[in-house]
C-alpha cells in the first residue's frame, strides 16, 4: 500500500514519554508512516533527565542522508538538537533535499530543568533553521529567548509572533501550556498576516510529559496527509488535549500523555478511555 510518511530529527527519551518516542507514537495513531533520525540519547523517566549523549553532529547528516536518498518523507519535525553543529548539519541536509513541510518545535529545556539545547546553539536556531521552518511552535519561555522579549501579555504574544514570522518561519504557533494561572490552555497561530486561537480547557493534571514533542509531531503528521496548516494545528490541538485527559499514570513524576486516546475515542464515539 501506498502511505504518507513524516519524519522526527530529535532526541531520544528513555522513558518513552518525549523526544523520538513520542513522536513516532504520534505518526503511528495518525497514520503515517514514522522515521527518526537521533541526535541524542537522553537516560530520562518521568523523574527528569539523569544523563544527556549527544550524537556527532556527521550522524545526523548520515542518517538523513540514508531516508533522502532512498525513502524521502512528505514532513518533518525537529525537536531536541542540542548544540549549533547539529542545527547547522541538520539544516544543511534539509535544504539539500528541499524538504518543505517543516515543522520544528525549538525544545530547549526539558521540564525537571536539563538543558536540551545549549545556549550558544540560540543563534545557528534562528538563522539556520527558522528560515525552513513551515511552522515553529514555541512555549513561551522558548519564544522569550528566540526573540529576546518579555511575554507576558496578550499582545506580547501577537508582538513575539511576528518577530518569529520575520526571522523567516511561515507560520508561528505560540503555545500556552505555560500559562498556568489562566483557566484555557490557548495556543496562537499567525500566518504572517492574521492570528487564529486555538482554545481548550486546561487539564489540571501533573501528567504532561511530552505535551511539545506530541503537539508538533501531531502537525507534522497533518502536514504529511496534505492538511493545511491551520488544519494540522486544529487536528493536532485535539489530539494533545484527548493525549492530555486521558493521560498515563506511570513512575512516581510526571507520567506521559496517552498516544492511543485520540484514536480510540474516535472509534468509541468520542468517549473518554477508562
Ligand atoms: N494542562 C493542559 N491542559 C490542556 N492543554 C495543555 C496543557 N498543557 C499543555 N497543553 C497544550 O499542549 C500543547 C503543548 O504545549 P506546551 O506549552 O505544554 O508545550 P511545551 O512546553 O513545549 O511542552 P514540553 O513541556 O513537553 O516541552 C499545546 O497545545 C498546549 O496548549
Ligand atoms: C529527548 C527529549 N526531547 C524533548 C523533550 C522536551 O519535552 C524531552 N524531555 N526529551
Amino acid at each position: 500500500m501506498k502511505v504518507k510518511k513524516a519524519l522526527t530529527i530529535a532526541g531520544s527519551d528513555s522513558g518513552g514519554g518525549a523526544g523520538i518516542q513520542a513522536d513516532i507514537k504520534t505518526f503511528q495513531e495518525l497514520g503515517v508512516y514514522g522515521m527518526s533520525v537521533l541526535t541524542a540519547v537522553t537516560s530520562q523517566n518521568t523523574l527528569g533527565v539523569q544523563a544527556v549523549y549527544p550524537l556527532p553532529p556527521e550522524a545526523a547528516a548520515r542518517q538523513i542522508q540514508s531516508i533522502g536518498e532512498d525513502i524521502g518523507t512528505d514532513a518533518v519535525k525537529t525537536g531536541m538538537l542540542f548544540d549549533a553543529a547539529v542545527i547547522k548539519s541538520v539544516a544543511r541536509s534539509i535544504s539539500s533535499f528541499g524538504w518543505e513541510k517543516v515543522v520544528v518545535d525549538p525544545v530547549m529545556i526539558a521540564k525537571g530543568g536539563t538543558s536540551l539545547l545549549q545556549k550558544e546553539a540560540i543563534a545557528a536556531l534562528k538563522e539556520d533553521l527558522l528560515p525552513l521552518a513551515m511552522v515553529v511552535t514555541p512555549n513561551i519561555p522558548e519564544a522569550e529567548e528566540l526573540t529576546g522579549m518579555a511575554i507576558k501579555t496578550e499582545e506580547e504574544k501577537k508582538e513575539a509572533a511576528r518577530v518569529l514570522h520575520r526571522l523567516g518561519a511561515s507560520h508561528v504557533v505560540m503555545k500556552g501550556g505555560h500559562d498556568e494561572d489562566v483557566e484555557k490552555a490557548v495556543d496562537i497561530l499567525f500566518d504572517g498576516e492574521n492570528f487564529f486561537y486555538f482554545t481548550s480547557p486546561r487539564i489540571q493534571t501533573k501528567n504532561t510529559h511530552g505535551t511539545g514533542c506530541t503537539f508538533s509531531s501531531a502537525i507534522a503528521a497533518e502536514l504529511a496527509k496534505g492538511h493545511s496548516v491551520y488544519n494540522a494545528v486544529s487536528t493536532a490541538k485535539q489530539f494533545i488535549q484527548a493525549a492530555i485527559e486521558d493521560s498515563i499514570q506511570i513512575g512516581n513524576g510526571h507520567g506521559p500523555t496517552n498516544h492511543w486516546a485520540f484514536g480510540r475515542r474516535n472509534q468509541l464515539g468520542g468517549k473518554a478511555l477508562e
